[in-house]
């Protein structure tokens, strides 16, 4: 697979303090990858360097091939989709218009409009104004605007953060459609079923500094401990080694009246975080 992002010893500073620590990852192109850390990790600075809006201090990065000296081409930035905290639309326009003012600028035909609306389930929005819409549905014509011009990367700073449920379940149908197209997709989140969902890969960032990477599922197991779990009917808990020395006792646990509750130890992903950070994701 071709390299999509690639991010060598990446350094940036404010002043004296420095908010990303020399973090090195590789994206390839068309999977999906998340950026997980705690608030003030680091994960806006480095969306934020690889869409040309910050210069990094040190290290290397390229996107699509171009390096962060080009990130400012008319071409970078048109291979580009973004969605984050600046995003915005036109509060007292339609729907309609702000979509149709955002094709415009890109060249893209009107019939992409309606389709990318009702992919997100909005068609029948198409002309409210804005400012007449709920923070969710505002969300979904953010992503429309944002993948109007069918980016060849699309960014997502906390996309779902303080959404419903049903709001977050219609943006992760969507970018799981985008990618099926073969967009390649870099989001932060702290959301963890977010990230177990959606994502090829993860980086856990924490502090400036990548604690580990991975697909989720290889995350998860190289993070459990070879152990089954076992509660009691009075509340009490006991962990047995899986191994062949054990075989009796895992046995009568299994036959045990009292024993309420027996699994083996496959942490989630939030889990997996707070193991190697010590850290909450929240
Ligand atoms: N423009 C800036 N000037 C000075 N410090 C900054 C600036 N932008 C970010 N920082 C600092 O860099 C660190 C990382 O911030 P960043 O916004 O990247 O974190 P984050 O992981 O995106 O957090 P959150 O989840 O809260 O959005 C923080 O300590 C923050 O205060």
């Amino acid at each position: 697979m071709k390299t999509g992002i690639s991010v060598k010893a990446l350094e940036k500073h404010f002043n004296n303090e420095k908010a990303l620590k020399g973090i090195s990852f590789k994206v390839a192109q068309g999977e999906i990858f998340g950026l997980l850390g705690p608030s003030g990790s680091g994960k806006t600075t480095t969306i934020k360097i690889l869409t040309g809006e910050l210069e990094p201090t040190a290290g290397q990065v390229e996107v699509l091939g171009y390096s962060h000296e080009a990130f400012k081409k008319s071409d970078y930035v048109r291979s580009l989709g973004i969605l984050s905290d600046n995003s915005s639309l036109y509060e007292r326009l339609t729907v309609k218009d702000n979509l149709t003012l955002f094709r415009k600028l890109y060249g893209t035909e009107q019939k992409k409009v309606d389709q990318v609306l009702k992919e997100v389930g909005l068609e029948s929005h198409i002309n409210k104004r804005v400012k007449d819409l709920s923070k969710g549905m505002k969300q979904r014509i953010l992503l429309c605007k944002a993948v109007l011009h069918e980016p060849e990367i699309l960014f997502l700073d906390e996309p779902t953060s303080a959404l419903d449920p049903v709001t977050t379940e219609s943006i992760h149908t969507m970018l799981l459609k985008i990618k099926s197209r073969g967009t390649t997709i870099m989001l932060t989140t702290h959301n963890m079923d977010e990230a177990t969902k959606l994502c090829d890969t993860v980086a856990f960032l924490n502090d400036g500094v990548i604690i580990d990477d991975g697909s989720p599922d290889a995350l998860r197991q190289s993070y459990r401990s070879n152990a089954m779990h076992i509660t009691y009917n009075d509340g009490t808990t006991k962990q047995i080694a899986l191994n062949l020395e054990n075989k009796a006792q895992l046995e009568a646990a299994m036959f045990d009246a009292n024993v309420v509750n027996m699994k083996s130890d496959y942490p989630t992903l939030g889990e997996v975080f707070k193991k190697v950070t010590g850290k909450e994701l929240v």
